[in-house]
């Protein structure tokens, strides 16, 4: 298994390319099982989970294939995929495929849209929390699926096809949101979701499912409107850029001081972290490139957060900003209310010597002024890139195993930081 070494000390300067989100990958891929069609994605990142849901779609019968790098083309940009569901051969997804992804379990709903059946294995995914699939079912239920879960699999059926409805969330929830907006684009009828979820992802596999021809409106806000049509046909669509990784590097860069430009990043999509990271003390400003970030020899100052479905601090940055908080001058109290068990990194952050104190759903972070190196455990996507910001300004050696859960969402990290300065190499074994 790899593992990163990483020497700390270094600040980072330079321009680190922002890649497409995986987050609004994943369902645009699946979304590709909707129309017969060629659905062409643009900035597709190059990532473990978005290769894994190409086996799961491949096993539904799309055929897909990658453009290769052009000439002068840089290594960091961005992949086009082109997906084609012809014909779907399978509506069955098993559970040693879905077991490994969360997001997989999301083609229940364009499966159960188009062939009217689907058998799907309940999913896995990142281990922050229970993650049951109640919001789903009740949304399938409400287009009018018959839904039996048994032995591990969801049984979704509508043999005369789904029909619009009014579904109210009682909770907000990305992937039931996407789910059940897909499903319904090929419903009779209108569908109105209320409390949907706002985060930017929704709104981007919106816009794709309108330039195939759905009727969506409201997506980026808590009500949803979708009139169902008969069919979905091909199209083009840039997959738009990670504000986790965007977010990520910014309090990378906040950590070891420097001047980063994030290029490509959108500062719209992370208003609430900028916010936080100015109170923390550091420079964030728009660029008509991207996002540029600067800390020169200032103090961080400690700052509390909670994190909230979007607009609101994102749950998928919380680990980021614990690693940052563990060298601020005071106390900095991090609640999380999106999952039950997302505090994972507190135990491998206190090996640099962090001293945080874990009360229910918050977490009391006392600064310290050094942290030192350290061998450490990465134990799900988002908690393994925070050992990698503490690793870069702890002296001596930080080495952080397990790092596939790094690959499922960061793309080239080492490559990118390491252009910006930080003294970082991956260890193949
Ligand atoms: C691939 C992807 O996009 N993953 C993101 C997505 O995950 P995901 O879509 O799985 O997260 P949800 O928004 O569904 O989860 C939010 C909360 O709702 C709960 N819930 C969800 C569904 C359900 O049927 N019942 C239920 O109780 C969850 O357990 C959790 O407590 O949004 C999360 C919240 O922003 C992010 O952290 C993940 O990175
Ligand atoms: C939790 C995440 O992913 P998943 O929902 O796929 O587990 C994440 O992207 O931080």
């Amino acid at each position: 298994m790899d593992k990163i070494r990483i020497v700390g000390g270094n600040e980072l300067n330079g321009v680190i390319p922002i890649s497409g989100a995986k987050n609004a990958a994943l369902p645009l891929m699946i979304a590709s099982l909707l129309t017969d069609e060629t659905l062409t994605l643009e900035n597709v990142p190059r990532l473990a989970d978005v290769a894994l849901l190409t086996r799961i779609l491949t096993n539904h019968g799309v055929d897909y294939s990658l453009n290769g790098k052009r000439a002068g083309e840089d290594i960091l940009t961005g992949q086009t995929m082109n997906l084609t569901a012809r014909a779907i051969i399978d509506t069955t997804a098993p559970y040693d495929l879905v077991a490994k992804m969360r997001a997989s379990f999301w083609v229940i709903g364009p499966l159960l849209a188009r062939m009217h059946t689907a058998r799907v294995s309940l999913p896995g995914g990142c281990a922050i929390g229970t993650r049951p699939v109640d919001l789903f079912l009740m949304g399938l239920e409400r287009l009018g699926a018959k839904i039996d879960v048994a032995q591990g699999y969801v049984q979704a059926d509508a043999p005369g096809g789904l029909v619009g409805n009014r579904i109210v969330f009682p909770k907000v929830s990305v992937g039931a949101t996407h789910t059940v907006m897909m499903a319904a684009s090929l419903a009779r009828g209108e569908t109105v979701i209320e409390n949907a979820a706002r985060e930017p992802e929704v709104a981007d596999l919106a816009r794709c499912l309108n330039a195939m021809g759905a009727r969506i409106s409201g997506a980026g806000t808590s009500t949803i409107v979708i009139e169902g049509v008969d069919r979905l046909r091909g199209a083009r669509h840039r997959v738009v850029s990670d504000r986790i990784e965007a977010g990520t590097y910014a309090m990378a860069v906040a950590m070891t001081g420097g001047d980063v430009l994030l290029d490509g990043a959108e500062a719209d999509l992370i208003e609430e972290p900028i916010r936080i990271l100015r109170a923390v003390g550091v420079s964030v400003e728009a660029t008509n490139r991207g996002i540029r970030v600067k800390r020169n020899g200032a103090g961080l100052t400690a700052v509390d957060v909670e994190t909230q479905p979007f607009p609101g601090f994102p749950t998928d940055l919380q680990a980021q900003f614990m690693a940052l908080m563990t060298r601020a001058k005071g106390r900095s109290v991090i609640t999380e209310t999106i999952f039950e068990n997302r505090f994972m990194h507190v135990q491998e952050l206190a090996r640099f010597g962090a001293r945080i104190q874990l009360d229910g759903q918050k977490a009391i972070v006392e600064g310290v002024e050094r942290l030192t190196g350290a061998p450490v455990m990465a134990t799900d996507l988002r908690a393994s890139v925070s050992l990698v910001i503490a690793g870069l300004v702890a002296e001596g050696e930080t080495t952080v195993s397990r790092v596939y859960h790094l690959d499922r969402g960061f793309e080239k990290l080492e490559e990118k930081i390491s252009r910006c300065g930080a003294v970082v190499e991956r260890i193949s074994g």
